[in-house]
C-alpha cells in the first residue's frame, strides 16, 4: 500500500527553484531523504505538511489529497521538525497531554496514548520528569513520541539527529527503525550516510531532483554509501561510515 504519494511537486522561491518535479510513492518501512545542504528537503517537508502550498504537483497522504482534504490528510502525518519545539516547564507527560488535546484526545486516552507512544521511543519511566533537565537525545525522543500520538501513518523526520552526541543519535535511529519495522511509513530527512542501513529504502535529492530511489544495498552496490552519495552529488557526505 503506498501511505505517501508525491507527484511532479514543483515549488520556487521567486525565481530560486527549489523542487523541480520530485516524484515518489513510499510504502510501509524506512525511507531516508538524502540530500546535501539546499537539497530541497526542507521545501519538501513544508508542502508536506502544509506549511507551504503550491499549485504544481500533487501529495497524497494514505489516499487523501492534501489540496483537496488537507484535514483528513493532516491527520495522518506525524512531524518531526529540525527545530525542537517543546516547552521546557513542562513535564514530558504533561507536553504529551497538551500535544494530545491539540488532535482532540483527552482524558485517560490521551493518558494511555501517551504512555504507549513514549514506551515505543523507551521514555515511559521519565514521563514525570521536567522536559528541562532531559538531555538532548531525550528530548528529541520525546519529541518522536509526541507525533505519534494521534497515530500517524507517516511519520516525517527532518535532519531529527542534528546537533546530538554519536550514541543519543545511534539511539534514536534505532527506535525509528524500530517504528519502520512495527508498520510506520517513516521518511528520514539526513545528509549523514551513516545513519542509513543497508535493508533501508533511499531516495537521494540534489537540486530540487530526484537522482535514485531504491536500497540503500542496491545503490551503494559494492561501495560505501558515502563514496556513491560524494560521486551522485558532489557533496561531502558526513557522519562515520558505519559499515554502509
Ligand atoms: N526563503 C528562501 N528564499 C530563497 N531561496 C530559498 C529560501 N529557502 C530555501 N531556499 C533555497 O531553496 C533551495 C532548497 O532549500 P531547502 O532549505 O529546502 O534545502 P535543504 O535540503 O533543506 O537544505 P538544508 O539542509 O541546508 O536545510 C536552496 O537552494 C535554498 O537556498
Amino acid at each position: 500500500m503506498t501511505a505517501l504519494n508525491v507527484s511532479d511537486l514543483r515549488y520556487s522561491y521567486g525565481p530560486k527553484r527549489a523542487l523541480d518535479g520530485v516524484s515518489f510513492a513510499l510504502s510501509p518501512g524506512f525511507t531516508a531523504l538524502l540530500g546535501p545542504n539546499g537539497a530541497g528537503k526542507s521545501t519538501l517537508f513544508a508542502l508536506l505538511t502544509r506549511l507551504f502550498v503550491t499549485r504544481e504537483g500533487r501529495i497524497t497522504v494514505a489516499g487523501h489529497d492534501i489540496a483537496a482534504e488537507p484535514r483528513a490528510a493532516l491527520s495522518k502525518i506525524g512531524v518531526v521538525f529540525q527545530q525542537p519545539t517543546l516547552d521546557l516547564d513542562m513535564s514530558v507527560m504533561r507536553n504529551m497531554r497538551y500535544f494530545a488535546a491539540l488532535h482532540g484526545i483527552a482524558g485517560r486516552e490521551a493518558v494511555r496514548r501517551a504512555e504507549t507512544a513514549l514506551a515505543q521511543l523507551g521514555m515511559a519511566e521519565r514521563a514525570g520528569e521536567k522536559v528541562r533537565d532531559l538531555n538532548g537525545g531525550h528530548r528529541r525522543r520525546m519529541e518522536i513520541a509526541r507525533a505519534l500520538i494521534h497515530q500517524p501513518e507517516v511519520l516525517l523526520l527532518d535532519e531529527a539527529t542534528v546537533g546530538l552526541d554519536f550514541e543519543s543519535r545511534q539511539a534514536i535511529v534505532a527506535h525509528v527503525h524500530g517504528l519502520a519495522a512495527s508498520g510506520l511509513t517513516v521518511l528520514w530527512a539526513t545528509h549523514l550516510v551513516d545513519e542509513i542501513e543497508d535493508g533501508d529504502d533511499v531516495v537521494v535529492l540534489h537540486r530540487g531532483r530526484v537522482l535514485a530511489h531504491e536500497s540503500a544495498a542496491a545503490l551503494r552496490g559494492d561501495r560505501p554509501l558515502a563514496e556513491v552519495f560524494i560521486e551522485m552529488t558532489g557533496a561531502r557526505a558526513t557522519g562515520v561510515e558505519g559499515g554502509a
